[in-house]
């Protein structure tokens, strides 16, 4: 271990000790997903089971295009349509509102605001994710703990525009620890990283797990030292788990498939040759060995061991195609408060938050006065004198209709343009029950039948209608003023 990895352990342990997990081990049988419906109708995952258990850092891995985002996706809830099967935690079905706020999903791009200082970013997401209740010391202390665990207190001060990518993703995964997730799903974390960041990424990974969190991550080609790190494999092909087990065992399991890794060889990339089927039709055996992630296999015993059988009796989850059993009495529903943030103290974190971002960003800010400026000047000369004239109330009211149509679509449009970039983000702060938790974009677009690129043509017919009212306001207006004339 090179001696900048050994400094983010050191820091790491500690302070990650003080944050523990409840244990929370995570189950799922028979996983089968299908995208798209009808005639496009596509079998991504075929009866997938596995465990994941709390304390363990665990890499799911397999070769592009296997399923292993569709799997995760699924797990953290994000991907409810077209899946089917069941998946527990401790035993107990999992309740999708419930499990929301136990987990959190960190994506393989850093969404992250340039302008902001770390110092900044983590004490907004603090006062918006741990709410009124948590005392301002109470947070302040929280946040010194989580930028130590990450080793990001000597760049507290830096924006984010400044940071290297395994800086940046290190916040990305500090911002999620702030409520203290007990199950953390990373998409691709070492992505973009050299080896160096990589091997610290995944090192703070596994000192997360270690206390006491299921942590659970993709992951791409890694080296034979970074695999060293995780405890947990799990090896998807063609929507079907090959191997899961212990790192140590994935060579002996091999061989009682006649797969022979050569020494020397990096186990995780002989194993992706094996998933490509660069070893022939290998792949049906080793499925059914494990029995498609039913069974583990023992380091020790050389041997495979059967996962806790789940109990049978089920029925479909309204929220979800993923089933639930049925015991006993049904509990009355609970009503869940959602924002752990009353809505003022969100409006005056936001405001503060956009009032730093805008004023940092001067290029835009001197971009939006100039608009507004000229804007100005155009209304100007079209009502000029307007209101002089009591026969002109007409002139006056259309004014005041467009003065707000301009209020309206000038503060609306950003948002609405940059909506596809900033979904991942929403996402992700829906997963947490961050600021929207009943507002989900993916389903929105889902809802209305919507790919990005209809949202996008939808975008353009906005802007068209919106110059469409515009131009007919001005020829009707001057021909109006010439009638009066
Ligand atoms: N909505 C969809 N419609 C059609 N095909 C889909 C859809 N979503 C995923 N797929 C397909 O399912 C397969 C698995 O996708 P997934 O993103 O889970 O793979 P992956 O193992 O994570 O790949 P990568 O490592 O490249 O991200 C891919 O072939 C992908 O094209």
């Amino acid at each position: 271990m090179d001696a900048h990895i050994e400094m983010a352990g050191s820091d790491v342990v500690p302070a990650v000790g003080n944050l523990i997990g409840a244990s929370l081990h995570l189950t799922f049988r028979d996983i089968y997903y299908t995208a798209n419906k009808g005639k496009n109708a596509r079998k991504i995952l075929h009866g997938m089971s596995g465990t994941f258990k709390s304390g363990h850092l665990t890499a799911i891995l397999g070769p592009s295009g296997a399923g292993k985002s569709s799997l995760m996706n699924i797990l953290a809830g994000l991907r409810t349509s077209g899946a089917e099967g069941q998946i527990q935690v401790n035993g107990v079905d999992r309740k999708l509102k419930k499990f929301r706020k136990q987990s959190a999903y960190i994506t393989q791009e850093d969404h992250l605001l340039s302008n902001l200082t770390i110092d900044e970013y983590i004490m907004t997401a603090a006062n918006l994710k741990l709410g009124n209740k948590v005392s301002s010391s109470e947070r302040k202390s929280k946040v010194e703990l989580v930028m130590k665990t990450l080793g990001l207190t000597h760049s507290r001060h830096t924006q984010i525009g400044s940071l290297s990518g395994g800086e940046c993703k290190r916040l990305s995964i500090g911002l999620e620890l702030l409520n203290n997730p007990d199950i953390l799903f990373l998409d691709e974390p070492t992505s973009g990283l050299d080896s160096s960041s990589s091997l610290q990424c995944v090192a703070l990974l596994r000192d997360i797990a270690r206390s006491g969190r299921t942590v659970v991550a993709t992951i791409h080609q890694p080296s034979s030292r970074l695999l060293d790190y995780f405890d947990h494999l799990y090896i998807v092909a063609s929507g079907m788990c090959i191997y899961q087990g212990p790192i140590g065992s994935l060579v002996p399991y091999l061989q009682t498939a006649n797969l022979e890794c050569p020494s020397y060889h990096n186990p995780a990339d002989f194993v992706m040759d094996v998933a490509c089927g660069e070893y022939g039709d290998v792949l049906p055996v080793l499925v059914s060995t494990i029995e498609n992630g039913r069974l583990v296999y023992q380091e020790i015993y050389g041997s495979t061991s059967v996962m806790p059988s789940p109990p049978p009796k089920s029925r479909t989850d309204d929220a979800t195609d993923v089933t639930i059993t049925v015991t006993g009495n049904i509990p009355k529903k609970k009503k869940i408060k959602t924002y752990p943030a009353s809505f003022h103290t969100q409006v005056a974190v936001l405001l503060e938050r956009t009032w730093r971002t805008m004023w940092r960003d001067k290029m835009l800010t001197k971009v939006r006065f100039v608009t507004h400026f000229v804007l100005g000047l155009l209304v100007d000369t079209m009502y000029w004198l307007g209101g002089d004239d009591a026969a002109s109330i007409l002139n006056n009211a259309s004014m005041l209709f467009f003065n707000l149509l301009v209020i309206l679509f000038a503060s609306t449009m950003p948002t609405v343009v940059t909506f596809p970039m900033e979904r991942n983000v929403l996402l992700r702060e829906h997963l947490n029950h961050c600021y929207c938790p009943n507002r989900h974009p993916q389903k929105f677009l889902e809802h209305f039948n919507m790919d990005e690129s209809s949202y996008y043509w939808s975008v353009v017919g906005m802007l068209v209608f919106f110059i469409a009212v515009r131009v007919t306001g001005y020829f009707a207006l001057s021909f109006k003023l010439k009638s009066m004339r």
